[in-house]
């Protein structure tokens, strides 16, 4: 798609929305694989099914039920994407995060991003919650960089830097709350590393990965990461680590999309409580 249709899409798809919808959104929702039940914090729910909006791309992956919901968690309007759009279904990084584009023109200042990630480091154990503190992006070092291409001026600048590209705030406050609500020992915080997907990792490129820096890797959030910081919006972001990555040849277990989605539930309360109290804290520091 050409930079002028791709502007133009944005445009049109996020006037649909304020021409549809009344609440005016202050946080953005990203919710990964198998984390779809966060919606269930959001009250006085208003349900656009993605294929309705003019433009926006469709979820293809399965635990990615691919509805767009606007609401209230806590008193806090919200807008949830209920699953998201990775490059490995086609979709071109820019076509990946035309929702957090959106989200800006709506007047949203902070995002929480939510994914699902496969362990490298050997201290995380499934079912952890990593609070992301970095991310290496090995998409974006192959090319593949939503920022690429024109720059959208009137969102941020051509050369935006990514210092503290995750609140440290945010993060703190998150491990406040595992204290507070007795999950702390299900908190663990780490770099995050994005490749393409589909496929998982071999066993070298695990050992490669792990090398490199990254505690776990997944297939999503850095592109989208790259574009909130471009039109400065503050970003908090977690994985649940739904799988320990393997590379030892003699190791016969092997990641599987079924389990991995099934992960998340499965900490089903103390996810709904820290979204919840981030995105109050979110509000209260606006
Ligand atoms: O959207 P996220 O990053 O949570 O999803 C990744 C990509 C696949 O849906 C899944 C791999 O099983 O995790
Ligand atoms: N690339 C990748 N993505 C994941 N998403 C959840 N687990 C994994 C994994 O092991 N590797």
């Amino acid at each position: 798609m050409n930079h002028d249709d791709y502007n133009s899409n944005l445009y049109e798809s996020t006037k649909y929305l304020l021409d549809n919808v009344k609440i005016k959104p202050k946080i953005g929702i990203i919710c990964g694989t198998g984390l779809g039940f966060l919606t269930d914090e959001i009250q006085e729910q208003i349900i656009f099914p993605y294929q309705s909006i003019p433009h926006f791309p469709v979820s293809t992956t399965k635990g990615h039920l691919g509805n767009l919901i606007f609401g209230y968690i806590a008193g806090v309007p919200v807008m949830c994407l209920q699953g998201r759009f990775h490059f490995f279904e086609g979709y071109s990084p820019q076509e990946c995060v035309l929702p957090i584009r959106m989200m800006k023109l709506l007047g949203i200042t902070h995002v929480l991003i939510s994914n699902s990630a496969g362990a490298l480091n050997p201290k995380f154990q499934i079912g952890n919650i990593m609070l992301i503190k970095d991310h290496i992006n090995m998409l974006g070092i192959a090319g593949f960089n939503p920022l690429c291409g024109p720059n959208l001026d009137s969102l941020g600048p051509r050369f935006p830097c990514m210092n503290e590209a995750y609140c440290t705030q945010l993060i703190k406050y998150a491990r406040k709350v595992a204290e507070e609500e007795n999950f702390s020992n299900n908190i663990c915080e780490g770099v995050y590393g994005c490749v393409s997907g589909p496929n998982y990792e071999t066993a070298a490129e695990v050992k490669m990965l792990r090398m490199v820096g990254i505690d776990a890797v997944g297939m999503s959030t850095a592109h989208e990461v790259l574009t909130a910081k471009h039109c400065n919006m503050t970003v908090f972001a977690f994985s649940i680590i739904t799988n320990i990555c393997i590379s030892n040849y003699d190791d016969k277990k092997h990641p599987d999309h079924e389990v991995i989605n099934s992960i998340a539930e499965t900490k089903k309360h103390a996810l709904r409580k820290l979204v919840t109290k981030i995105v109050q804290r979110m509000d209260e520091s606006r």
